[in-house]
């Protein structure tokens, strides 16, 4: 197969941060997808109706010139959050509101350190139908980092499930076999996203031969066997799973660094990465359903109407992007051949 054409996909995790930037992330995720679920980790963080309302206008503003590329946006919700800002949001039309635990990843300090306290929120998102979308790692010291995820879903997610089996809650970028088969055991309102690195790589491709700071994002890349484990997940044309770059554009200087920033720039090469993958799987047949499909459905959205069309035309990652603001970004899997092309 040379051609690839299916329904132009979404993008359920993505982070498109705030100011410069945004001419450059939102052009290359409207490139190919029609919507995105927007992160709200800005710093001060989108806790607010007003403030969502607010960072869209900007979104919006920074489409290139015919662009009808919808940002979909959320709320971050922390201690503070009462059941009140829930109904406006969700009047307002925000899709979903986004479980940080405090410290947990980039823009995370001021998010939720007693998840209890949340539930009178979560009985309210059931109630309203807005999703829950879910940073899924303990904080705690003595957790080894890569646990961190096996035990959220062990002490917190398995808890909320229970309690609150009308919440539809997705677990998002997944990087773990305890993640696959908690998500496939658990009732239709749970599932979760899966990003283009932790289909492609293991903790291998992070500490073998040298530390390769552009391939760190959280949660960690896991052991061969938990990608494996994603791998057959998407693989499996399960509906439960569903794209989600998580592409998290973070400045060279600040990758390549003594404390390196945890994330990956996607943006440009993400629905190619994924055909690649589901070439590799022998599965491209089931790329539509996870990119196209799966995801509007479970958030009760409309699938869209467009196609976009996939060729075979070997292309290379470029090493470095300039941003707006004339810094470099060095590009997920930069310097690296794509047998695939969005035409
Ligand atoms: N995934 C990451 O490694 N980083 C994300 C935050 C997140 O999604 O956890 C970021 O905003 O940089
Ligand atoms: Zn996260
Ligand atoms: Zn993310």
């Amino acid at each position: 197969m040379n051609e690839l054409t299916i329904t132009t996909p979404d993008d359920w995790h993505l982070h498109l941060r705030d100011g410069d930037i945004l001419k450059e992330t939102v052009a290359a995720t409207a490139r190919c997808f029609r919507r995105a679920i927007v992160m709200p980790n800005l710093v001060p963080p989108v806790t607010t109706t007003q403030l969502a309302e607010e960072y869209k206008a900007r979104i919006l503003d920074a489409r290139p010139p015919g662009s009808d590329f919808e940002p979909l946006m959320t709320l971050y919700l922390t201690n503070d959050t009462r059941i009140e800002d829930i109904r406006e949001a969700r009047e307002a039309g925000i899709v979903a509101a986004k479980l940080y635990p405090a410290g947990a990843t980039t823009n995370s300090d001021a998010a939720v350190s007693a998840l209890e306290s949340l539930y009178p929120v979560f009985a309210e998102m059931a109630e309203q139908g807005m999703l829950l979308l879910v940073h899924g790692e303990v904080t705690a010291a003595e957790i080894d980092i890569f646990d961190r995820e096996k035990v959220f879903i062990d002490r917190h997610l398995s808890d909320i499930v229970r309690q609150f089996p009308d919440l539809k809650v997705v677990l998002e970028h997944i990087t773990t076999r305890d993640a696959v088969e908690f998500v496939s055991a658990a009732s239709e309102n749970v599932a979760a996203t899966i990003t283009p690195q932790h289909l492609m790589l293991n903790r291998n491709d992070l500490l073998v031969g040298g530390i390769r700071p552009h391939n760190y994002c959280l949660p960690v890349l896991k052991r061969n066997t938990h990608q494996q484990a994603l791998r057959d997940a998407v693989a499996s044309g399960s509906v439960k799973f569903f794209l989600g770059t998580d592409s998290a554009p973070h400045e060279q200087h600040r990758k390549e660094s003594a404390c390196g920033c945890a994330g990956c720039y996607s943006a440009w090469s993400a629905l190619e990465l994924y055909a690649q993958v589901f070439e590799e799987l022998n599965v491209l047949d089931k790329l539509e359903g996870f990119a196209s499909h799966y995801g509007a459905d479970f958030y009760g959205l409309p699938r869209n109407k467009g196609t976009v069309t996939l060729v075979r035309e070997p292309w290379q990652i470029p090493e470095q992007l300039t941003l707006p603001n004339g810094n470099p970004i060095v590009p997920f899997q930069a310097g690296t051949m794509v047998n695939w092309q969005v035409k």
